[in-house]
């Protein structure tokens, strides 16, 4: 174990980020009255680039006027190779009245990436005499994000989430695949005329989740596409979970109920949690480092793991 502690992530809820193309202001108040603990206006993919201009107005407009309650509001910038994002950020930082929260930063590939943008937002801040500093969240979807996704994480103070993009992701890796997120049909394992399904989003999910919990990020997993499938959402997120993601995106509203019950932990694991907390106080009590709980081994470590469910419960109690 490094000297160094591992950093605390930002202890705010992150089960849900609800998604919307900012060119689509009917879902504005939808949006804002959703269940969704991050709402994220999209300028990016979402919206097509003769309404660019339009999405950013619209964006500024719903950030200044629209009441988001004590969501965590987000706006998707465009990406670093596009002629649109410093006029996003420039106009974002200029126009509206302090409410906005973070910017996402998608495609991001290197920690040069983060620092570019640091650095003119940093000079807006300035110029403006804003008190609140502006966070970043971003998205890991290409080769270079993932090859880079440590230097990334640190690439600024700001940097607060990271999500993994599958859809660009698999495009970006040249996987042959065409649905976003959730079980490909052709990776699987075949044994004694069976097939077993693996996921192919697990080493990109595991290594986000390291680069996140070394600098004190949230790991957060990105859209899946089919919003008609809830058990296949169901089963991304409880992988995402299980991997150490605190939360995934909606990107349908019958996607956010689900999203916040996954990744809210439930009263039966706080409950064992809790009993295992309470046996390794009585193992303390009489100087033992390990002991059993229902006939299986707990040592110290296990506080560390009963420690992770039931802080993430009073944190999401909490609100
Ligand atoms: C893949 C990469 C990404 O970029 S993902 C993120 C970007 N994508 C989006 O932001 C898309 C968000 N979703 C939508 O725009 C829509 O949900 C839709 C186009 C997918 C479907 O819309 P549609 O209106 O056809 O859906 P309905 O079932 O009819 O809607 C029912 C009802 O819900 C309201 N609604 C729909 N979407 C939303 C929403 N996002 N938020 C709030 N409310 C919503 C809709 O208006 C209807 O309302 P009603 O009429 O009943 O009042 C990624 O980067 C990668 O690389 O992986
Ligand atoms: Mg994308």
């Amino acid at each position: 174990m490094s000297f160094r502690p591992q950093p605390p992530a930002p202890a705010r809820p992150n089960r849900c980020q609800l998604f919307g193309p900012a060119s689509n202001p009917a879902l504005f108040e939808k949006m804002a009255a959703s269940k969704a603990d991050v709402i994220n206006l999209d300028l990016e993919d979402a919206v097509a680039p003769s309404d660019k201009d339009i999405a950013r107005k619209n964006a500024i407009e719903a950030i200044n006027d629209i009441d988001w309650g004590n969501k965590t509001l987000s706006v998707r910038i465009n990406g670093l190779d596009t002629q649109y994002w410093y006029k996003d950020v420039v106009d974002l930082l200029e126009q509206t009245n302090g409410r906005l929260d973070m910017i996402m930063i998608p495609k991001a590939g290197s920690g040069d990436d983060i620092y570019a943008v640091d650095a003119l937002v940093s000079s807006i801040e300035i110029a403006m005499g804003h008190k609140k500093r502006l966070a970043f969240e971003c998205i890991i979807e290409t080769a270079m994000g993932i090859a880079h996704v440590e230097d990334i994480a640190k690439g600024s103070p700001r940097m607060q989430a990271m999500s993994l993009g599958a859809a660009d992701f698999a495009a970006y890796m040249g996987m042959q695949t065409t649905g976003i997120g959730g079980t490909q049909e052709n990776y699987y394992m075949h044994r004694n005329g069976e097939n077993y399904w693996g996921d192919p989003w697990h080493w990109a999910t595991a290594n986000i989740v390291a680069a996140c919990r070394t600098h004190g990020l949230l790991p957060v997993d990105g859209p899946f596409g089919d919003f008609s499938d809830p058990e296949g959402f169901k089963a991304q997120a409880l992988r995402s979970l299980t991997l150490g993601m605190v939360g995934k995106w909606a990107i349908h509203p019958n996607q956010v109920d689900a999203c916040n019950a996954i990744f809210t932990p439930s009263e039966e694991s706080v409950n064992e949690a809790r009993e295992i907390l309470a046996a390794m106080e009585d193992a303390k009590a009489k100087g033992l480092g390990a002991t059993t709980y229902k006939g299986r081994l707990i040592d110290i470590a296990s506080i560390k793991q009963a420690e992770v469910i039931v802080k993430s419960a009073e944190m999401i109690a909490k609100g």
